[in-house]
């Protein structure tokens, strides 16, 4: 049975050390790091999220500031509020909920955001800068991830990672990440032949597919390190159940380590913006950065 990566409590360390900083920026420097979330339309899912980013935004100090917009926001309403916000001198940090309706263009609307307020780590000049290996913002699901195999692992160097799913927002980046740890990566995604067996090959495997309990236990190598950021809501004996991409009864037979669902990537993913947060307002007004909470 593998050892269970607690992603909910070691996310409650990672608040902790942001609130540590946070009010010694208020003391030292009079500063409160301030983080704009950006919600259009009404879609329930997205709504929890906004909730508990601003709740825990303002457990930990910071100030918290929430735009609900309709669904049916033109995108020149929408482009305003950013350039707003990027000129806001009390906003150090701005998340536009994604996904956006279909008839506005996410690319564009990342893109206006100012990248030194990029917590989410979207825009195209973090997206280069990651894959060039210099200071970025990093993307907090994918940071999320790496906090908790450094801290399982200590070095992951020489490691053969596998990130199953190769989107902007979670498969990518994390490949980023690892090879920057010096792990061998392989991207797998839809049309990867044999993922079974690319998949065995792996000491740290990362599902992000979007495909509820997808990964199962004859496809994780004895002993690796597995890595579940799914989040799929599915009906069953007539209930609505939270499960990842990976089918957690047969591969935590398996694995070495494993992270659960609800209760692993989740809880680290909106901790990582919280520190994504202090870290751009630590970087905007030329101070120190906290250190063990950047990539
Ligand atoms: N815990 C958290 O904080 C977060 C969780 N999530 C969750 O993570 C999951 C992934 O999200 P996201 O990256 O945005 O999803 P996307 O839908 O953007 O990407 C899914 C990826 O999985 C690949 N894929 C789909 N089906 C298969 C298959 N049968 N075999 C192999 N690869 C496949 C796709 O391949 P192709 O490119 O070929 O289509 C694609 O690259 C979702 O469950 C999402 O809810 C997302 C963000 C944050
Ligand atoms: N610009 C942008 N940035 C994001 O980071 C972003 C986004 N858009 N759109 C949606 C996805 C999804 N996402 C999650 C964050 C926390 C949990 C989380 O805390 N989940 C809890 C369970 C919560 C529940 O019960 O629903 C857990 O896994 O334990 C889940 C999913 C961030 N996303």
């Amino acid at each position: 049975m593998a050892k269970i990566i607690d992603g909910k409590a070691f996310a409650a360390r990672v608040r902790e050390q942001v609130a540590a900083h946070v009010a010694r920026l208020k003391e030292e420097n009079g500063l409160v790091p301030g983080l704009a979330v950006v919600l259009v339309g009404e879609d329930p899912a997205s709504q929890v999220y906004v909730g508990a980013k601003g709740k825990q935004t303002v457990e930990v100090g910071m100030n918290s500031y929430e735009h609900k917009l309709s669904a049916d926001t033109d995108e020149a309403t929408l482009l305003s509020l950013i350039d707003k916000l990027n000129n806001d001198p009390a906003v150090h940090g701005i998340l536009v909920q994604l996904p956006l309706p279909g008839h506005l263009d996410s690319d564009l609307v990342i893109n206006s955001i100012n990248p030194a307020k990029d917590v989410d780590g979207f825009h195209i000049s973090n997206v280069g800068l990651l894959g060039t290996g210099q200071k970025a913002m990093v993307p907090c699901t994918p940071l999320g991830c790496l906090m908790m195999l450094r801290d399982h692992h200590g070095s992951l160097s020489g490691m053969n990672a596998v990130v199953v799913g190769r989107s902007n927002i979670v498969g990518k980046p994390m490949a980023q990440l690892l090879l920057g740890d010096s792990c061998t990566v392989t991207i797998a995604h839809s049309r990867t032949k044999d993922l079974t067996a690319v998949c065995r090959g792996a000491d740290i495997l990362v599902a992000a597919v979007g495909r509820p309990e997808m990964i199962t236990g004859d496809m994780v190598k004895p002993g690796a390190t597995v890595i579940d950021v799914g989040i799929n809501r599915i009906e069953r004996d007539g209930k609505t159940k939270l499960v990842g991409d990976v089918d957690f009864a047969s591969a935590s037979a398996v694995a070495g380590a494993i992270t659960p669902v609800p209760g692993g990537v989740g809880p680290m993913t909106i901790a990582c913006l919280l520190a994504n947060t202090l870290t751009a307002a630590c970087r905007a007004n030329g101070l120190a950065e906290p250190k063990g909470l950047t990539a």
